[in-house]
This record gives structure tokens, sequence and C-alpha cells, in this order.
């Protein structure tokens, strides 16, 4: 369960959110709407810890993030980040990532890297990548771990059609389990229609759930 509080955030002069109070329920599947700018990305980063509320609090499966924690715990993030080591393969990058919570080894990280069609890239640097390959690079780091909460930012962005079935297919998964909870932002009315069990809108400092 993801709650915030009272959550409130700007940059400057700039309110992104007032007063913002919600609940996401574990096993949701969430789609995060809103126009350009509007702030989806900073919700999402609020949620993972990447980024501070400057009040108001959010706490995910009982954990106040940046007192309890200092980020998500058990959750696999696709905001941009993190930014591969270009010296360094694909395998490599991802093995490296696998080092910090040793929670897999080798074989799920050659896994992965199967099911995001790269394994015959595996092997080169990630400089020579397209940026398609790096995201989906990008959606292999966020999942490998199969963690509980899977947040996306407009993760097909660059995607092939190819990519964006595979991007779609890990999304089915976490629909079809219950433990697992699932929050993208998307502008993609088909993709929101077809994954997402509710729709969070963010508008004019405040974010609501579609009826
Ligand atoms: N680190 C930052 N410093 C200053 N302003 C920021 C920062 N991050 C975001 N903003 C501002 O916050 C607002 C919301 O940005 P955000 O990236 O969340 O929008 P978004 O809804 O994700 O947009 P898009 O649909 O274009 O991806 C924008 O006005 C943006 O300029």
């Amino acid at each position: 369960m993801i709650r915030l509080e009272h959550v409130a955030k700007a940059y400057k002069n700039t309110v992104i959110f007032r007063d913002l109070s919600l609940e996401i329920p574990t096993g949701a599947s969430v789609a995060v709407t809103g126009y350009n700018g509007s702030g989806k990305s900073v919700l999402l980063k609020l949620i993972t810890g990447f980024s501070r509320p400057d009040s108001g609090t959010i706490t995910v499966d009982g954990n106040v993030i940046g007192k309890d924690v200092d980020f998500i715990q058990n959750a696999g993030v696709f905001i941009n980040a993190p930014q591969f080591m270009n010296s360094a393969t694909g395998y490599e990058n991802l093995m490296m990532l696998a080092e910090i919570n040793r929670k897999i080894g080798k074989e799920q990280v050659l896994q992965i890297l199967d099911r995001v069609k790269l394994t015959e890239a595996k092997d080169k640097k990630v400089r020579t990548y397209s940026q398609g390959m790096i995201q989906r690079l990008r959606i292999a780091q966020a999942v490998m771990e199969q963690p509980d909460i899977l947040i996306m930012d407009e993760p097909l962005n660059a995607l092939d059609r190819d990519g964006i079935d595979i991007a779609h297919s890990i999304f089915q998964e976490y629909i079809d389990d219950p433990s697992k909870t699932l929050l993208f932002a998307s502008h993609n009315a088909e993709e929101i229609k077809t994954f997402a069990t509710s729709v969070l809108h963010v508008e004019n400092g405040t974010a609501e759930f579609q009826e």
C-alpha cells in the first residue's frame, strides 16, 4: 500500500502539489495521466524517494520514505535512471546493479536480457546501444529482481513494436498478480485502457482518481 498524506512540493515559485493525500492499494495497476509538465514524473519521484516532499509524508508498505528508509523498498523503478556505464556492456551493467542487493545472480540477469531481447547485444558496450536498446536495458533493470512494486515513467518512449510488446507482457504479469502493484505514467489512451485498473490524473497541483 502506498499512502500520501498532505504532500506538498514546489520548485521555486511553481507549485506542483499543494496538499495531496491519496492511497494506492497493493495489487492495483494505476496509470498516471496529465498534461506535459503537470507533475507525473514528480509524483513518481516522490513515491520512490528520488525527490523529497516539502511537507507531508509518503508511506510505502509501512515505511515512511525519507525516515524509515531513504528509498522505496522492493520496487523496480524506471525513471530515466540509472545512467548506465557507457564503457561497460549491457550484461556488466546489470550485474553491477544486481550486486547491490545480491538477490539475483548471473543466471537471472541472462534470463532478463533474453526476455528484453538483448541477448545478442549483451556483450556490446552500452555506448553503442540505440535509444530503444537502452530503454530495454532499463526495463530489464527495473524488473530483474521481480519487485513487488513496479514504477514506470513513460517506458514506451523510443521502443519499437516488439519492445512495446515486451513491456506490455511485463505489465500483464503485474496485473495478474494481486500481490504486485504497477504504477505507470502514460499518454497512450490504448495502453491506459488495457493495463490500468484505475487512472490517477494529475492537474493543477493535485492528483485525483478518475471514475
Ligand atoms: N528538479 C526540478 N527542478 C525544477 N523544476 C522541476 C524539477 N523537476 C520537475 N520540475 C518542474 O515540475 C513540473 C512538473 O514536471 P514533471 O516532469 O513531473 O511533468 P510531467 O507531468 O511528467 O510531464 P511530461 O508529460 O512532459 O513527462 C514542470 O514544470 C517541471 O519543469
